[in-house]
């Protein structure tokens, strides 16, 4: 079998004016969305980040995959590794909270995006859903979080009118927030993205949220932006309300002096992002709970070898995201259907996307009592709906943004805003 066909398309989809660490999203999220082709007629797909770097080298790996057997992902990265050698990527701002945007991550983000259509396509040509390939489903149902952000009604020169969810800022509109997300979806915990407003308003929503969802795990997401001292004061007041306290304050040394000074379960997307980082973490028991994520941790495989490797340490796993689509979500689902030890409900920004933008056919994906279902289907089970991948298309075409920049975007908000961290 050779592949005969590989397309790499950007595209960008509504997103709602999301508050986080470094300021706020941009009216457009942006992705690209993979689509190889067997000489056999199979089809596999893949989705990852759209941000100008990254789709750079996607687009110069497309014709070199011309001939390459879909079943060799060692050659596969041997490709990706030439390629990005050959390139020095530039990094990009905002990275840190994409961090499969950042230049570092450039071998492990073009191989996961490439390796999952891979896969798909294997599944497709055997006839087994892609879990089987990772060894096999241990869950058919993958449990996911509602992710709470606080938010603005509308985008600043909104391109759009604005979505239905209205402002979050209080904690009233918090509960109500939680209350549509899970009565729409299932979710039986909760997750709320912070390190946006004061730190004694985002503890006293955690306080809401408590009372509101009695016995629902609860989890805070500052991304870094409390100084230790912060950190340790909303600790004493959180006391213990958390499933676990996610990236409150920066760097492996803060978080490590944070546990050690409070005790409390640490988890982070953002001090352990690759292997080198997870030896050092260890090494001064900064996190107790490393949030995977397929896109830069360099694919599903390598998603399992680091669940392995937190096993052996004794760390608990749990799953980051970014803004994505049905073709990421389901990646995320078999990836974490086939982690004995993920521990905990993943995040997913999937509920903040609008409907009439899904690009595979049948809309956007189902998520029931808060989970993803993992059916017999052969591969991720899906299909591509070319026609909303045009139309995603030309919408990534004239919206004018080529890479994340959530500073930028506050600065239209705020012209004295700058991306200072810790901010509180
Ligand atoms: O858990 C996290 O840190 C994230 O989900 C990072 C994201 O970029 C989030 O902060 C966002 O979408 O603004
Ligand atoms: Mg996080």
């Amino acid at each position: 079998m050779k592949i005969t066909r590989v397309s790499v398309t950007p595209i960008a989809f509504r997103d709602p004016p999301l508050l986080n660490a470094s300021g706020i999203h941009e009216p457009f999220a942006l992705r690209s969305i993979i689509e190889i082709e067997s000489d056999n007629g199979y089809i596999g797909l893949g989705e990852s980040y759209g941000d100008a770097p990254a789709l750079a080298i996607q687009q110069q790996l497309q014709s070199q995959l011309i001939g390459l057997d879909p079943f060799n992902l060692n050659q596969l990265r041997a490709i990706v590794q030439a390629t990005v050698a050959a390139n020095k990527p530039a990094s990009v701002a905002g990275a840190e909270l994409a961090p499969g945007s950042h230049a570092s991550k450039a071998v492990s983000n073009a191989y996961s995006a490439f390796e999952v259509a891979f896969l798909d396509l294997q599944a497709h040509y055997l006839n087994v859903p892609l879990v089987d390939l990772l060894g096999g489903a241990i869950r058919d149902e993958v449990p996911f979080s509602a992710y709470l952000f606080f938010k603005y009604a509308e985008h600043i020169d909104s391109p759009y009118k604005p979505d239905n969810w209205g402002e979050a800022l209080s904690e009233q509109q918090i509960v109500a927030q939680a209350a549509r997300m899970i009565e729409a979806y299932g979710f039986k915990s909760i997750k709320l993205k912070a390190g946006t407003l004061l730190p004694e308003h985002e503890v006293a929503c955690i306080k809401a949220l408590k009372k509101a969802f009695p016995g629902f795990p609860l989890r805070i997401d500052p991304n870094g932006n409390w100084s230790l001292e912060t950190a340790i004061r909303m600790a004493e007041l959180l006391g213990d309300d958390l499933q676990y306290y996610e990236d409150p304050t920066p760097g492996l040394d803060g978080m490590a002096e944070l546990h050690k000074r409070t005790g409390l379960p640490l988890a982070t997307n953002m001090v352990v992002t690759d292997f080198d980082e997870f030896r050092r973490s260890v090494a001064q028991n900064s996190v107790q709970i490393v949030l995977a994520d397929h896109h830069y941790w360099g694919g599903l495989r390598d998603t399992q070898t680091l669940a392995k490797m937190c096993d052996v340490f004794g760390l608990g796993v749990s799953m980051h995201s970014n803004s994505h689509l049905g073709i990421s979500l389901m990646a995320m689902a078999h990836v974490a259907a086939a982690v004995p030890n993920l521990d905990y409900a993943c995040d997913t920004h999937y509920p903040w996307q609008e409907p009439d933008e899904e690009v595979i056919k049948g809309g956007k994906l189902p998520i029931v009592d808060g989970c993803v279902k993992i059916t017999r289907a052969p591969g991720l089970g899906l299909e591509l709906d070319h026609e909303q991948l045009a139309k995603l298309h030309d919408q990534y075409l004239t919206c004018g943004i080529r890479q994340r920049d959530d500073v930028r975007q506050m600065q239209r908000y705020k012209a004295d805003w700058r991306a200072v961290k810790p901010r509180f």
